[in-house]
């Protein structure tokens, strides 16, 4: 609030102002360290992936004690160390051309901290429609680069300046190639940089691309870019090439572990945040049918008011037996978010697929957004 440009002007924006990083990896978690420490108002995690251990030696928010927990959730708990009062949305999903707009749409500013060219193109397409920043960053051994796309109403996006996918020969991931950790806390620390001084009104309206090279010398140049190509299919068309690009067959594939899990790729619409869960049951007069499917013991144990436990090897033998009448919603929820789905699928699959909903992070992302007291083990 001393530093002279911001003020107390400044850090009032940066409380009132929203966040979004997809990826909470080697870029994700330092940009969302320096967020959070920043006092950004309000900071959603978007990451399907689950903590392992060769990620420790970058994604510097996760540790030993969170292996094997949802990367979105790690990340929140961490953050929340720095400053409790932070509003952080965990979103333990990946990120699809179904549930883009949605996911995306509350916050101002979008951070690609991914590590694959299909959810590139998609988020540089959603970021068009939305007509929000794009600010995307990338690393690779010892390289790393960065750019802010969308910026006003004539910055370029991901496709003005890559109309076409790399030949996919050309493209490794981390766990293939290797990267110096520290490159993805440079990069990353510098979305977070470019994130903040948009939110200040600091940024540079004259579009250029960041390049670094941790062994060049020097090690930082920048190539000017124009503005908005007008051959571009998306900033000609903003939502046309959402609605109808197969973003995996587009970058000529493999799919990337998300697409091959269907489970979650086809089921945009089916989920639920635990947040959302929560604003419905406080908004509702009929508070909403919720299904624990549990072990009856672990129920036994902590469980949310008035929901029903019905342990998912029960709910599996019979599903008939638990689907909703057509006119209610039910929400089936479990520890971590796992079973939830498969027991939503099986009750979808006799029949009224759009009434049955499953928590997504289950209790555990329950006790980490909406109630802290909650006591998930
Ligand atoms: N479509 C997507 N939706 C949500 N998260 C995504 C999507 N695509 C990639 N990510 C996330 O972006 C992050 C990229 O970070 P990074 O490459 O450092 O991690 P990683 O995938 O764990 O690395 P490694 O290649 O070593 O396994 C990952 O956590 C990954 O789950
Ligand atoms: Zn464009």
């Amino acid at each position: 609030m001393i530093l002279d440009g911001v003020g107390l002007p400044g850090q009032v924006k940066l409380t009132q102002s929203s966040v979004v990083v997809v990826g909470a990896g080697g870029l994700g978690c330092p940009a969302l360290q320096y967020l959070g420490a920043a006092g950004i108002g309000r900071i959603g995690i978007i990451d399907h992936d689950r903590v392992e251990i060769s990620n420790l030696q970058r994604q510097i928010l996760h540790n030993e004690e969170t292996l094997g927990m949802y990367k979105a959730e790690s990340a929140a708990l961490a953050m929340k160390r720095i400053n409790s009062e932070l509003t952080v949305d965990v979103m333990a999903v990946a990120l699809t051309a179904d549930n883009a707009m949605s996911l995306l749409h509350p916050y101002d500013i979008i951070l690609d901290c991914t590590d694959n060219v299909p959810t590139r193109y998609l988020l540089s397409d959603a970021s068009v429609a939305l007509k929000k920043p794009l600010v995307s960053g990338a690393a690779q051994k010892f390289e790393g680069q960065l750019c802010v796309f969308n910026l006003g109403t004539n910055g370029p996006c991901y496709r003005c300046l890559y109309p076409q996918p790399p030949p996919q020969e050309s493209v490794g991931s981390c766990s293939e190639l290797g990267i110096l950790g520290v490159v993805t806390g440079i990069i990353g620390n510098m979305q977070a940089l470019e994130t903040i001084k948009i939110i200040l009104g600091k940024e540079d309206q004259s579009p250029s691309l960041l390049l670094f090279s941790a062994l060049g010398s020097p090690p930082f140049r920048s190539i000017k870019l124009r503005q908005r190509k007008p051959t571009c299919v998306a900033c000609n068309n903003p939502g046309a090439p959402l609605n109808s690009t197969d973003y995996v067959q587009f970058c000529g594939g493999p799919s990337p572990d998300w697409v091959s899990e269907g489970r979650i790729a086809g089921l945009a619409g089916h989920r639920i945040q635990a947040r959302e869960l929560h604003e419905l049951i406080m908004s509702s007069t009929v508070r909403p049918r919720i299904l624990d499917v549990r072990p009856a013991i672990e129920y036994g144990i902590c469980q949310l008011p008035e929901s029903e436990n019905v342990p998912l090897k029960e709910l599996l033998s019979q599903p008939e037996k638990y689907i909703p009448s057509s006119a209610t919603d039910l929400y089936v929820i479990c520890r971590l978010g796992n079973d939830s789905q498969i027991a939503a699928e099986a009750l979808r699959r006799m029949g009224r697929g759009a009434c049955v909903k499953d928590v997504i992070g289950g209790l555990r992302a329950w006790s980490t957004v909406v109630d802290s007291n909650f006591p998930i083990y």
